[in-house]
């Protein structure tokens, strides 16, 4: 078991070519035309868009959703900077409490949580930072929290090719809380396993012990 403070070598740097994993998205409209989309969300709500608070409304959500769903032009091999190095070890890594911040694509609305990763190397190691950014890569976009979480796990199996992956991901979803069913005090656990955590009920175990019970979640 090796804990989030394990330093990779490296010398060992390992070029990577990762072609399936890029998703980019070019915007079919302008960013006018979103702004005006966004003025006739207000005027159907009733509310004036020329009024002071609200002039430069449409400008804003442009922007915040442009950044919330930054994650379709980000591409892996960009956020990896050639971090996976080659490491002689077979212990598992874990990376727990990674804060998330998503958006249902259902409503548009936010997701917020913590995701836990853990892989068991095989020959490779990929830099601690770089599970946060892969979980933030998938985070900025609109978002199932069922393949969020499969995208995770099937990024770090593709990159690094670990004898396992596990990902649990812990969330709230405001449509659940602010409106709808209205349920502050649920939260969804999603998994995703991989190779070993998926064969073998120890190692499953030994994940799912590490991360359950989070005193900082509730
Ligand atoms: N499986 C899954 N469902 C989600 C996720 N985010 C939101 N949902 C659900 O997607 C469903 C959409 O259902 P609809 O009946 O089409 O939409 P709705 O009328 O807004 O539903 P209510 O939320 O029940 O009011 C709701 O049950 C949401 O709770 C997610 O990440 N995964
Ligand atoms: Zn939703």
């Amino acid at each position: 078991m090796t804990l989030a403070h394990s330093k990779p070598n490296q010398v060992n740097r390992i070029d990577h070519k990762l072609p399936s994993l890029t998703t980019t998205k070019h915007p079919a409209v302008s960013e006018e035309e979103m702004r005006q989309a966004v003025r006739t969300l207000l005027l159907g709500l009733g509310e004036d868009p020329d009024r002071e608070g609200l002039k430069d409304t449409p400008k804003r959500v442009v922007k915040a959703l442009k950044f919330l769903t930054s994650g379709y032009n980000q591409s892996l091999e960009e956020l990896l900077n050639g971090a996976v190095f080659h490491e002689d070890t077979n212990e598992m890594v874990l990376v727990r409490d990674i804060d998330l911040f998503s958006s249902c694509e259902h409503h548009i609305l936010p997701i917020l949580g913590r995701v836990h990763v853990a892989y068991i190397p095989d020959g490779k190691v990929i830099g601690l930072s770089k599970i946060a950014r892969i979980c933030e890569m998938y985070g900025r976009r609109l978002q199932a929290q069922e393949r969020l979480t499969a995208q995770i796990a099937d990024a770090l199996q593709e990159l690094l090719k670990p004898k396992g992956v596990a990902v649990l991901v812990e969330a709230s979803h405001l449509c659940v809380v602010m409106r709808g069913v209205q349920k502050p005090g649920a939260w969804t656990s999603t998994s995703a396993l991989r190779g070993e955590f998926a064969n073998d009920a120890k190692t499953r175990q030994e994940f799912m012990s590490l991360v359950q019970h989070n005193p900082r979640l509730r």
